[in-house]
C-alpha cells in the first residue's frame, strides 16, 4: 500500500510551548455536564484533582478505577464558546448556536440539533454566513470565529503537516468525539469512545495517533527503516470498512510519511506479504486474515504502540472473539501498548467488565484494556442512541408487496441522492437488486473484487442504490447517502443503529424508512432500546408518485428538440381527431407514457398491496382474538372470501380488527355486511393503532405473536398475489436523467431466500 513521502514535521520549541499551555488549559476543562458556572468551577477542580491522581497512579500502578471522560469536554468547550459568542457582532450566528440542547426526537429534521450543539460543521457554517454578511471585515472575522471555537483544530497538538491535509478536506474544527478524546489518546491512555453514527469516531482515533508517533510521546519507540515492524494496529469486521479506515491513515499519515497495508481475506496474499517484508508503521485489516499473517510468519507485533478495535462489539458478535484473542495477544508487553476502542454501540461489557454476563467478552476486556482506561461517551444515558439528524419512519408493507413498494419510496424520500437498502438474506439482497432498475448487491457471497467494483460504483454516482446485506451495516461512510431502506425489522437494536446511521453523517440530514409486515413484524423493542420515535406513514400512493413523475417527465419533454415534429406531427393529428380526448389528456396519456405508466393503481394502507382496500370490522363489541374477527366474517361471507383478505390486525383499542381486501372483492365485503346483525365495514382512509405483535411481552392483545397463523394465514402472506406486475417501468435514475421501461413487479410469492 501507499506509503510514503518522508518529511518529519517537527515542531518549533516556540509551537511546542503554546501547545502545553493550550494543553494544560484544556486538562482543566474536562466537565461533565453544562451546568451553572459555579458547578462548572467546582467541576474543574475536582478534575484537576482527578488529573493530578491519576498522574500519581499510573506512576504506582494499574490498578485503579476506571474514568469517564463523557461529554465534559467538549461540554466546557460549549461553553466558553458560547460566553466568547456574546461578544460577537453577528447576531445570526448567535441566534443559530442558542438552540442548543434540544430534544432528540428522531423526527426532527432541518439542522441536527445535537450535533449542531456541539459544534458539528458548525466553524464552516458560521464562516460562509460571516462572511455573506460583511465582506469588507473577512479577514479579521474569520480569525476571530477560529480563537472563538475552542474545537478549531489549530487548538490542539496538530502538527502543521496535518493541519493543512484536514484543511484541504475542508476540516478546520474537530467534532466533540475527536476533541474530547485528543489529549487522552495523544498522552498515553487507554480509551472506550463511543458517539452516535457519523460523527467522526475514526479520525478520533487516527489523528492523534499519527501525531503521537510522530510529534508525540510514541516518536521514541517507533521503529524505522526498511522491514520495520508496525506501531499501529487496526481491527476491524468487514473488509469494505476496513479499507475505508485504512484509506484515511493513508492520506492523512502520507502526510508524516507514515507508511501503511491493509489486510482483508479475499484479495492476493503476495502483495500484503511484500509491504510487510518491506515493513510499514500501521496495519489495518479484518481479523481473519491478519490472524493468517501471523501464522505465516509475516508480522511482529513486538513493536505496537497502539491497537484499535473499531466497531469492537460487531467484531466479537460476528465470531472473531478466538481470532481477536490471538492477535491481541501478541503483544508481549502490554504496558507499552494503547488499546482504543471505538464504536457507536458500546456493550456494557466494555464500560464496566465487572457486570458483564458475558463471559468471553469480558475476558477481552478485562485481558487487554488497561484498568485505568478512560471512557469517551457521547451518548452515555441519553434515551436517544441511533442518529437524532434523521429522520426515522416506519411504513407497513407485506413482503410480496415490496418490490413494488421501493422505487416509490426512493422517488419520494431520497431527494435524487443515493439509497441503501438493507435485506436480511443474502438471497434476498441479489434478487432485489435484480429487479430494481439501476441497483447493485453488496454481500458476503459475491466475489471479493466485484465487491470493490460495486462500492466504488456506488461511491462514484454511476448508480445509486445499493441494496446489501449487514456487510455495509457498520462503519460505511458514503457521500450523499440520503435514505436507508430496511426491509424488515432487524434482529437487534444495534443493527437498526448502524444501519440507519449510514444516513445522516457528518451534520447531514437523511431519512431511514423501516418495512414491517403487519402480520409477523414486531419493532416495539428497537423502538424502545433505541430511543427512536417512529415516524408512522402508509404507502406513497401511486398516484402521488405519479404527479412527481410528470413533472419530470414534461421536463424531459422540454428538452427534445423541435426537428422531431415535423415527423411526428401527423400521427399527433391523427391522434387528436379519432381518439375523443382533448389535446391536454392527450399530452397527459404522453407524459404517464414517458414516465413509464401504463395505468394507475391504488394501495393498501396496511401491506401496501396493489389494488388491494384496508378497512376496519367492527362487531358491536370488543374483538380480541383474530379468530373471532374471522368467525364474524364468516357469518356473511363464502369461506374463499375469508381466506382472500391480508394483514389481519387488531385495533390497539380492541374494538375492531383492520384486514386488506382484494379492490375486486369489496363490494361483496361491503354489501355482506348490511345483512350481518352489528356488523360493520368501513374503507378507511388513514390506519388506526394497531396492537403490536410484541411477542416478549404479550399481554391481553399481544397474544404472543403470530396470531394470523392461526387462520392458516402462513400461507397467505408468502403466497401472496406479488401485485400482478406492477406498473410497466416507472422508475427513474433520477441522475442519470433516464426513465426506464423495465418491469419489476409480479414477483408473487417470493420467500426472499434463507437467513445466513
Ligand atoms: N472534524 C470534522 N469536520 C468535518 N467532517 C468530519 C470531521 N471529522 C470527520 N468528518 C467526516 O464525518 C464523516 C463521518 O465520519 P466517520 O465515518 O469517522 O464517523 P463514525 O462516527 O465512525 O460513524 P460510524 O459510527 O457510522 O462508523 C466522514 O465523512 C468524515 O470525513
Amino acid at each position: 500500500m501507499p506509503s510514503i513521502a518522508i518529511a518529519e514535521p517537527l515542531l518549533s520549541e516556540g509551537f511546542k510551548d503554546k501547545k502545553k499551555k493550550e494543553k494544560k488549559m484544556k486538562n482543566n476543562a474536562l466537565l461533565k455536564t453544562i451546568e451553572t458556572d459555579d458547578s462548572i468551577d467546582k467541576k474543574i477542580k475536582k478534575e484537576k484533582k482527578v488529573i493530578k491522581t491519576e498522574k500519581k497512579n499510573s506512576k504506582i500502578s494499574e490498578s485503579e478505577s476506571e474514568e469517564e471522560l463523557s461529554s465534559q469536554d467538549s461540554e466546557q468547550r460549549w461553553m466558553e464558546k458560547k460566553k466568547a459568542k456574546k461578544k460577537r457582532k453577528a447576531s445570526e450566528v448567535d441566534e443559530e448556536d442558542d438552540e442548543e440542547v434540544q430534544s432528540e426526537t428522531s423526527s426532527e429534521l432541518g439542522e441536527p440539533i445535537g450535533l449542531k450543539s456541539m459544534g458539528v460543521n458548525g466553524s464552516s457554517v458560521k464562516k460562509l454566513k460571516l462572511m455573506d454578511t460583511f465582506d469588507d471585515e473577512e479577514e479579521e472575522t474569520v480569525v476571530a470565529v477560529e480563537a472563538d471555537n475552542p474545537n478549531a483544530v489549530s487548538k490542539f497538538r496538530i502538527s502543521k503537516a496535518l493541519r493543512e491535509q484536514l484543511k484541504s478536506k475542508g476540516i478546520e474544527s474537530l467534532f466533540p468525539i475527536q476533541a474530547m478524546t485528543f489529549d487522552t489518546i495523544f498522552d498515553g491512555s487507554d480509551l472506550v469512545g463511543r458517539a452516535r453514527t457519523g460523527q467522526g469516531k475514526t479520525l478520533a482515533f487516527v489523528l492523534p495517533i499519527l501525531e503521537s508517533l510522530t510529534n508525540g510521546p510514541a516518536k521514541a519507540s517507533r521503529k524505522t527503516g526498511y522491514g520495520k515492524a508496525p506501531s499501529v494496529l487496526v481491527l476491524l469486521p468487514t473488509r469494505e470498512l476496513a479499507k475505508q479506515v485504512f484509506a484515511e491513515f493513508e492520506v492523512y499519515g502520507k502526510s508524516l510519511g507514515m507508511t501503511g497495508c491493509c489486510l482483508y481475506g479475499g484479495s492476493p496474499y503476495h502483495s500484503q506479504e511484500l509491504k510487510l517484508k518491506r515493513g510499514v508503521d500501521i496495519v489495518v485489516g479484518t481479523p481473519g486474515r491478519i490472524k493468517d499473517h501471523i501464522e505465516r510468519g509475516n508480522i511482529d507485533f513486538s513493536s505496537l504502540k497502539f491497537r484499535v478495535l473499531d466497531e469492537a462489539d460487531e467484531m466479537l458478535r460476528m465470531g472473531f472473539v478466538e481470532d481477536v484473542e490471538l492477535i491481541l495477544g501478541k503483544v508481549e508487553d502490554v504496558s507499552k501498548v494503547q488499546t482504543l476502542l471505538f464504536s457507536a454501540t458500546l456493550p456494557v461489557w466494555v464500560k464496566n467488565v465487572s457486570i458483564s454476563t458475558n463471559v468471553v467478552t469480558a475476558r477481552i476486556a478485562s485481558r487487554f484494556l488497561k484498568r485505568d482506561k478512560k471512557t469517551a461517551d457521547l451518548v452515555g444515558n441519553e434515551k436517544m442512541k441511533a442518529s437524532a439528524s434523521i429522520r426515522h419512519i416506519v411504513l407497513p408493507c407485506s413482503s410480496s408487496a415490496r418490490s413494488q413498494l421501493i422505487p416509490d419510496i426512493i422517488r419520494c424520500y431520497s431527494s435524487g441522492g443515493r439509497t441503501i437498502i438493507f435485506t436480511e438474506t443474502k438471497d434476498c439482497a441479489s434478487k432485489l437488486a435484480e429487479i430494481l432498475p439501476g441497483a447493485r448487491a453488496l454481500h458476503g457471497d459475491i466475489q471479493q473484487a466485484q465487491r470493490e467494483v460495486t462500492l466504488s460504483g456506488f461511491r462514484s454516482g454511476k448508480f445509486m442504490i445499493l441494496v446489501a446485506t449487514n456487510v455495509a451495516a457498520r462503519g460505511l461512510d458514503i457521500n450523499d447517502v440520503q435514505l436507508i431502506i430496511q426491509c424488515e425489522p432487524p434482529r437487534d437494536v444495534e443493527a437498526y443503529i448502524h444501519r440507519s446511521g449510514r444516513t445522516g453523517r457528518a451534520g447531514n440530514t437523511g431519512v431511514a424508512v423501516m418495512l414491517y409486515d403487519p402480520r409477523k413484524s414486531n419493532f416495539s423493542r428497537i423502538e424502545r432500546e433505541s430511543g427512536v420515535k417512529f415516524e408512522h406513514i402508509s404507502a406513497p400512493q401511486q398516484a402521488d408518485v405519479a404527479k412527481a413523475a410528470g413533472v419530470e417527465a414534461a421536463e424531459m419533454i422540454t428538452q427534445v428538440s423541435d426537428s422531431v415534429i415535423p415527423s411526428f406531427k401527423s400521427a399527433a393529428e391523427e391522434l387528436l381527431s379519432t381518439s375523443g380526448l382533448s389535446a391536454v389528456e392527450l399530452l397527459a396519456k404522453a407524459l404517464a407514457k414517458a414516465a413509464g405508466y401504463n395505468e394507475i393503481k391504488s394501495r393498501s394502507l396496511l401491506t401496501s398491496m396493489e389494488n388491494h382496500v384496508t378497512v376496519l370490522l367492527e362487531a358491536g363489541r370488543a374483538i380480541y382474538t383474530p379468530s373471532f374477527a374471522y368467525s364474524v366474517l364468516r357469518r356473511f361471507l363464502p369461506e374463499e372470501k375469508v381466506e382472500a383478505v391480508k394483514g389481519f390486525s387488531l385495533t390497539a383499542d380492541g374494538k375492531g380488527a383492520v384486514f386488506d381486501v382484494p379492490a375486486e372483492d369489496l363490494e361483496t365485503f361491503l354489501t355482506g355486511q348490511e345483512n350481518a346483525a352489528n356488523v360493520s365495514i368501513d374503507v378507511l382512509k388513514a390506519l388506526p393503532s394497531l396492537q403490536e405483535k410484541d411477542q416478549s411481552r404479550g399481554g391481553r392483545f399481544g397474544s404472543g405473536g403470530g396470531f394470523a397463523d392461526r387462520r392458516g394465514g402462513g400461507g397467505r402472506f408468502s403466497g401472496g398475489r406479488g401485485g400482478g406486475g406492477g406498473r410497466n417501468g416507472g422508475f427513474s435514475d433520477r441522475r442519470n436523467g433516464r426513465f426506464s421501461n423495465g418491469s419489476y413487479g409480479g414477483r408473487g410469492g417470493n420467500k426472499w431466500g434463507n437467513r445466513t
